[in-house]
């Protein structure tokens, strides 16, 4: 530093009363001493940074890495918190370093600015927030938070000062709104006097913005004198000269307030002047001298933050000469004749702040997509991985969508369970699953006394009784982590069919057994019935009344909370009643069985909360997994008519089809639209697909789940990729989606957490079930057609579509009714067991390769609380076949006057009535005599009626 005399340009600078602030932050400039050199030489009296200085240093230093591995070490850490970390780590070793100069100016300058996040300029209220929360965290009395100038900012300004916060107001353009900003200062201050507080320590700066004014004047300039104006010569008298003209007005309403009394009260005081703040100061245009900006705006009691290359520049051949005193006249008249050529200054500075907001947004983004990217390189196998291959046109809608979710702020405004992001409805009321399991591991002492019970009583089984949301993330942890060793087998019933309820009874040992009533509401019918119903067959085996072997999982103050109590059940777990069911796997509703399995609970929930950092507010569209996949899903369905999804699992979780269905159908299908969800459909060559297909992996390690993929996704088709790496990344899985489901349902335009058409579905069946209590009956009903096993029924509208006439006839004609874009849905009222999900699949096969379409096979009732929604709600693409029998044996139900059977059969109707009520095309067929001929004979006509389709 040799050069920085008394007389070098620096230091001239500050003999006119400036001081240079450096524009610039990194950590190893910091720490290897780059800094604390110019500091001790006096070149630079203070530092600023900004998003785009962060991004250029965390989101490209090498140097961040070493701490990053560290910090993830030892906790699950966001992108977002981890570039926190780094920043604040970073500032403050520049306050430390900067410190001297503070001391040694009576606090007038060796400030270090930080920047709140750009995404939250125009909320006053997140902006205070924000403010408060980093200067607590930085701790340094000689920080500034910079806070963007914009008119929400302005009450914020104000609040801070007056809570004593230093406040480095940037992104000023505008002279209008620098008054108001230095107004605000002012009565900051003075509501500090009022109160008794001292003045004398609270600094701010009003960061004016140069050079950005002249980029946007002059390229006006030369648009105007291209185009043949007849102002050129004027008009080119102006170039370069705005800019400066605009911050030495701002000067000199500075120097006049800083004289008035009112300013005077305070400085008595011990106020400090709020100076201004000369930034974007390095030259655009090459064709003005690269220190202009420095030049011509020196002055008494002012800031220049410079990058270091004009900082260098000005060091070298900068001259340093008070201009700002003399060029009041000047200026004014640059304005004056601005503003007579039509320069439109107030549109331009509007618009500069806009554009710089969105400016630091982009920053921002790009920041902390680096960070993400780094966190997720050192996790590595630690999270499942997202990946998308779409078409061209696909991908570009997506990343389109992607710029506007992060235009809007969605992800944050989710995160604040803002109802604006879908329909303005009540869906602020149902984002309780964001931080389940956060809320699980609070609760986790809860969790390890019931694993501690059950291991202490010896159960053989646990049997969980429950319906969609309380019963398919059951099933699938059960399916994805089976038996552990020594603890008790979990079983998941969620049937009315007599049969697969006798296959449980008997599957398990009913004096051995725990038995898990899981109902959110406490009034679905299913498990209040079965309830009633193995109580009493414990009651049989034990001798006894059971009432320590049944816990409750529900929602506080159902009718189930008040049973259980009645019951003397041994435990009951609450749900959140913000979490819908098909969000509620990482509730309750999804640890108490896990936790009454013997699943380490802890382990899965932290395994969990790394995804759920991944989706975090402040991880960026382009690298946020929950964001892509539900961007992805949404865009297909809504732009490229693509909403069938179709899973294809590795077999070891493949279970979470099922839950997926639920989630995607019961969320999204509603109002005409919505994604309908397709689990199970084995893979064909891409001859046998339709347009309107997207595929999603969901693979369990490093092999592809099917080969034919690949030839899918050459063809065209949007392949979508959950990667787990291992099967406890299930957790992660869930969390992924349930994000991913969120944002589709924003993309489609609904509420996606509520679900109308299943509670219709519960209404009508409870209308059937009540009627048969009384009259011992359900309604009379009359065949249209029949042939031998075969009876047919359908509302009157279907009935005329589909003719009288034998099997083959009404099931041609039902079948003719498919076209391209539609999709089958089996919905088989009959035992959910091996041989029978062997004939759906095998018929559902046969009708894709044949007719091309898109195939579910469901069993009743279970889908009713799942797809249900969507084939009722959702668009009118689903042809369904609804197939019922006769029971082979009933199973009455205590207290009740109805059966399971009737209760069964009166899902069945209360499922089709729906269907019929919306229009869709439907057609019951009820199979008498032995079910397996009967169904055999139902794929045989089948088979021959849709040959050759
Ligand atoms: O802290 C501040 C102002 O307070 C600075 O970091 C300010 O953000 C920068 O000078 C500007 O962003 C740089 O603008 P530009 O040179 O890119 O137009
Ligand atoms: O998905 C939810 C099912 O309809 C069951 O509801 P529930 O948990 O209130 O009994």
């Amino acid at each position: 530093m040799a050069n920085d005399t008394e007389k070098s340009p620096l230091n001239q600078l500050a003999r006119c009363g400036q001081s240079i602030w450096l524009d610039f932050i990194r950590r190893d400039f910091t720490t290897n001493g780059s800094l604390k050199e110019l500091v001790d030489h006096n070149v630079v009296r203070g530092v600023t940074s900004n998003p785009s200085i962060f991004e250029k240093a965390i989101g490209h230093g090498a140097e961040y890495e070493e701490e990053t591995r560290a910090l993830l070490a030892q906790k699950s850490l966001s992108a977002g918190e981890l570039y926190e970390h780094l920043a604040v780590e970073d500032i403050q070793h520049a306050c430390d370093v900067l410190a001297p100069v503070f001391n040694a100016t009576n606090k007038r300058d060796g400030y270090v600015s930080f920047e709140v996040s750009p995404y939250i300029a125009h909320d006053q209220d997140a902006t205070l927030h924000e403010a408060r929360r980093l200067w607590r965290a930085v701790a340094r009395d000689n920080l500034m938070i910079k806070i963007p100038a914009t008119v929400e900012a302005v009450g914020a300004v104000r609040q801070a000062i007056a809570e004593g916060i230093n406040v480095n107001v940037t992104l000023l353009f505008s002279i209008e709104l620098y008054k108001d900003i230095l107004e605000a200062y002012i009565a900051g201050l003075e509501a500090r006097v009022a109160q008794g507080k001292a003045i004398d320590h609270v600094a701010s700066v009003a960061s004016f913005f140069v050079s950005r004014i002249d980029t946007k004047i002059d390229a006006e300039i030369d648009r105007r004198v291209a185009d043949g104006d007849l102002q050129a010569g004027a008009l080119q008298a102006l170039r370069g000269k705005v800019a400066i003209a605009n911050a030495t007005c701002a000067y000199h309403y500075y120097k006049e307030v800083t004289e008035s009394e009112r300013w005077k009260a305070l400085a008595a005081q011990g106020a400090q002047t709020q100076r201004l703040l000369w930034a974007s100061t390095s030259t655009k245009d090459k064709a003005y001298r690269d220190v202009l900006y420095v030049e011509e705006l020196i002055g008494d009691a002012t800031v220049n933050t410079l990058p270091p290359i004009t900082l260098e520049a000005f060091r070298d051949h900068g001259v340093a000469q008070p201009r700002l005193a003399e060029g009041a006249e000047e200026a004014r008249h640059v304005l004056t004749q601005a503003d007579r050529l039509g320069l439109k200054l107030d549109d331009i500075t509007d618009t500069l702040l806009t554009e710089g907001c969105a400016a630091f947004c982009l920053s921002f983004d790009a920041l902390l997509g680096a960070v993400a990217a780094r966190r997720e390189a050192v996790l590595g196998e630690k999270l499942l991985t997202v990946s998308n291959a779409l078409p061209d046109d696909m991908a570009a809608s997506v990343v389109a969508a992607e710029k506007e979710w992060s235009r809007e702020d969605k992800i944050r405004r989710l995160w604040e369970r803002d109802a604006s992001v879908w329909t303005n409805g009540s869906e602020s009321k149902w984002l309780g699953w964001l931080t389940a399991a956060q809320d699980g591991l609070a609760n986790i002492d809860a969790y390890n006394r019931l694993a501690q019970d059950v291991k202490t009583h010896g159960y053989k089984d646990v049997l969980l009784l429950g319906m969609g949301g309380s019963s398919l993330g059951p099933e699938v942890l059960e399916k994805t982590f089976g038996r552990v060793d020594g603890g008790p087998t979990l079983h998941v019933l969620d049937s009315t069919d007599p049969q697969q309820i006798a296959t449980f009874r008997d599957a398990v040992d009913l004096g051995n057994t725990l038995f898990i009533v899981s109902s959110k509401s406490g009034s679905t019918l299913e498990p209040n019935i079965l309830l009633a119903y193995f109580w009493e067959q414990a009651k049989k085996a034990l001798g006894r009344e059971p009432s320590e072997r049944f816990v409750a999982v529900t929602d506080p103050g159902s009718a189930m909370e008040q049973k259980a109590k009645d019951h003397g059940f041994s435990h009951i777990f609450y749900g959140n009643p913000e979490i819908g069911g098909r969000y509620s796997v990482l509730s309750p509703f999804g640890l108490t069985p896990a936790a009454a399995a013997g699943y380490d609970v802890r382990a899965f929930l932290e395994n969990v909360q790394l995804m759920v950092a991944s989706c975090d507010a402040t991880v960026p569209a382009m690298v946020n997994p929950g964001v892509q996949l539900g961007l992805a899903l949404g865009v297909a369905a809504t732009s490229f008519g693509r909403d069938k999804i179709t899973f294809v699992a590795s077999p070891e979780i493949a279970s979470l089809g099922a839950w997926l269905e639920q989630l995607l159908a019961e969320s999204t299908g509603k109002r005409g639209t919505g994604l309908i969800p397709f689990d199970g459909e084995t893979l064909g060559e891409p001859s046998v697909y339709g347009q309107d297909r997207v595929f999603v992996e969901l693979r369990l390690g490093h092999e592809p789940v099917d080969s034919r993929l690949k030839a899918l996704r050459e063809v065209g088709h949007p392949v979508l990729g959950l990667h787990l790496q291992t099967p406890e990344q299930i957790g992660q899985a869930f969390f992924a989606f349930e994000f991913a489901t969120a944002v589709a349902g924003s993309i489609l335009g609904i509420d996606p957490f509520d679900q109308p058409d299943v509670e219709f579905s519960k209404v009508e069946t409870r209308k059937l079930t009540e009627a048969y209590a009384e009259t011992g009956h359900l309604p009379e009903e009359v065949p249209f057609a029949s042939d031998g096993s075969l009876t047919f029924y359908a509302d009157d509208k279907n009935a005329a579509a589909l003719g009288t006439g034998d099997a083959a006839s009404v099931l041609g004609a039902h079948f003719k009714r498919v076209g391209a874009g539609d999709y089958i849905g089996l919905l088989a009222y009959i035992e959910r067991n091996s041989s029978h999900t062997q004939w759906e699949q095998d018929v559902r096969l046969m009708l894709r390769d044949r007719l091309h379409v898109a195939t579910a096979a469901q069993f009743g009732p279970r889908f009713l609380h799942s797809t249900g929604q969507a084939y009722k709600g959702g668009p009118n693409s689903g042809v369904f076949l609804q197939i019922t029998a006769e029971d082979a044996a009933d199973l009455a139900i205590p207290h009740h006057a109805y059966t399971f059977g009737v209760v069964k059969a009166a899902q069945a109707r209360g499922d089709f009535d729906v269907l019929a009520s919306r229009g869709r095309r439907a057609l019951r067929v009820h199979i008498t005599g032995p079910l397996s001929e009967g169904l055999e004979r139902l794929a045989k006509v089948l088979s021959d009626v849709v040959k050759g389709a």
